[in-house]
């Protein structure tokens, strides 16, 4: 088949390069010139596992990128919107790049003459598809939905640094369409994968991806509550998750307590379906719970530094992990934000470290003194800070010894200190 992606970002280019690797001849659009250049030269736009090689094996032969809607529309079957869903000032959803790319990809459907189906992959709250997207499209296209052009919601559920073979691997795939054959049409795109299709309506699609998101969100506030109680009780919440995760209805998964969850979707989607609410007259207070948890938890870390070191004025802090999780150079929502906005407020000197995600981390903290190796960050260091899960965090030992003051203060659940040469003052944020 031939489909058209919208947005060329983390879910976009994942899935045109496995649409791609799918047998499907695929057109990305981006409004980024320079991603569209990326992607003609054969270049992913973002990094990803795996995401080269298929780019570079399909580019200029069954992938190509584009800005022009018209020429993406005529020459496919089916456009999926895949662009950004932030959280407007209030935490609620804003639907502006969604309502911008339905309105061009209407007037690229009023000149096609022949049916077409318009995809919601975005993350949208319920009756977005059907209550927006639908009728922009109607107005910019003259035409009607269900008639002249198909529209379903397909959410997607990969997780970053994973990404590539979740899309290929998936445990779901969820098909919301406001008639059959819109529902065929993407239901055909996925015919290769080894995966049921739930068919449903596009309200029901929408809400499965915020409650999917937002039961595992949950899972981590709860896990950290749990986690914060039983380190008063100086009992190890890992033992104890470890234990009832063998539950098969409760599951192990998902209840690693730490710094909290950060990410482009979790912190977003869990305030953007407390607002859907908000504004349907019903008070979600378990929800609200789970952003007020995961928001006090990262400060946490600095007040067992301070704990240990007193005032932190002029103290140097290493800060390792920079990264919204291992695996990727995504720090959007990272849990090291907040931390490294507190201790530039009370006067540390901070080194940092992240093997992945330095650059964008720089543009939003320049002053920082960003090192190239967790060892040259812990240099001097009268404090460190382990933010991410990053795997070769777990292999520190001698690097310690170089700190002026060997306070580690993990966020992760990383370092065993009985396992290491060096003796280290060592705190795990709940353990
Ligand atoms: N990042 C992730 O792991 C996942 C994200 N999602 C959801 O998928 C959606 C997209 O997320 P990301 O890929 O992370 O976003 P992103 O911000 O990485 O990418 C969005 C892309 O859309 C482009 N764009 C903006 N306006 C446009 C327009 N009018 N026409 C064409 N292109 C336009 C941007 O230039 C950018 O390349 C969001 O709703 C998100 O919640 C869903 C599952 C996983
Ligand atoms: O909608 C999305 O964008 C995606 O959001 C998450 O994927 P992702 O944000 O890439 O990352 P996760 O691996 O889920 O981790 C999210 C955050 O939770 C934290 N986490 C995770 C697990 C845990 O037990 N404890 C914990 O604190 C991680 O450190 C990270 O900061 C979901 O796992 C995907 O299914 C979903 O498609």
């Amino acid at each position: 088949m031939k489909v058209s992606i919208i947005g060329s970002g983390y879910v976009g280019s994942v899935s045109a390069a496995c649409f791609a690797d799918l047998g499907h001849e695929v057109i990305c659009i981006d409004i980024d010139e320079e991603k569209v250049k990326q992607i003609n030269a054969g270049i992913a736009p973002i990094w990803e596992e795996g995401l080269d090689e298929l780019m570079e094996k399909y580019t200029q032969k069954t992938l190509i990128a584009t800005s022009d809607y018209d020429y993406a529309v005529q020459n496919s079957d089916a456009s999926f919107i895949c662009v950004g869903t932030p959280s407007g000032d209030d935490g609620s959803i804003d639907l502006s790049i969604v309502k911008a790319a339905s309105a061009s990809l209407g007037k690229a459907i009023a000149k096609k003459d022949s049916y077409h189906v318009v995809v919601v992959k975005s993350t949208v709250v319920p009756e977005t598809t059907e209550k927006v997207v639908l009728p922009i499209v109607e107005e910019y296209s003259g035409k009607k939905a269900g008639k002249d052009f198909g529209i379903a919601m397909n959410p997607e559920f990969l997780r970053e640094g994973k990404a590539v073979y979740d899309f290929m691997h998936p445990d779901k795939i969820v098909v919301g369409a406001i008639d059959e054959r819109s529902g065929f049409v993407v239901s055909e795109l996925y015919r290769k994968l080894d995966c049921e299709i739930t068919h449903t309506n596009p309200r029901t699609a929408e809400m499965i991806k915020y409650v999917n998101n937002s039961f595992l969100a949950t899972k981590i506030s709860f896990a950290n509550e749990i986690g914060n109680i039983c380190k008063q009780l100086d009992i190890d919440t890992y033992e104890v998750m470890d234990a009832v995760g063998t539950d098969f209805r409760i599951e192990r998964q998902f209840l690693n307590c730490g710094a909290g969850f950060g990410g482009s979707c979790f912190p977003k989607d869990v305030k953007a379906i407390i607002g859907k609410a908000n504004m349907i007259g019903y008070a979600p207070q378990l929800l609200e719970s789970v952003v007020d948890v995961n928001d006090r938890q990262p400060l946490k870390m600095i007040e067992l530094l301070q704990e240990k070191i007193g005032d932190l004025k002029n103290k140097r802090i290493a800060v390792l992990g920079l990264a919204f999780k291992n695996d990727t150079d995504d720090i959007r929502e990272s849990r090291s934000i907040p931390v490294i906005a507190e201790l530039l407020r009370l006067d540390a000197d901070i080194t940092a470290y992240d093997p992945m995600a330095e650059e964008s981390m720089k543009k939003l903290f320049p002053a920082v003194a960003y090192c190239k190796t967790a060892a040259q960050a812990l240099q001097e260091a009268d404090g460190c800070l382990i933010m991410t899960e990053w795997g070769e965090f777990r292999e520190l030992d001698k690097e310690f010894n170089s700190m002026a003051n060997r306070v580690v203060i993990d966020g992760r659940h990383l370092i065993k200190p009985e396992r290491l040469s060096v003796e280290i003052d060592y705190e795990g944020i709940c353990w």
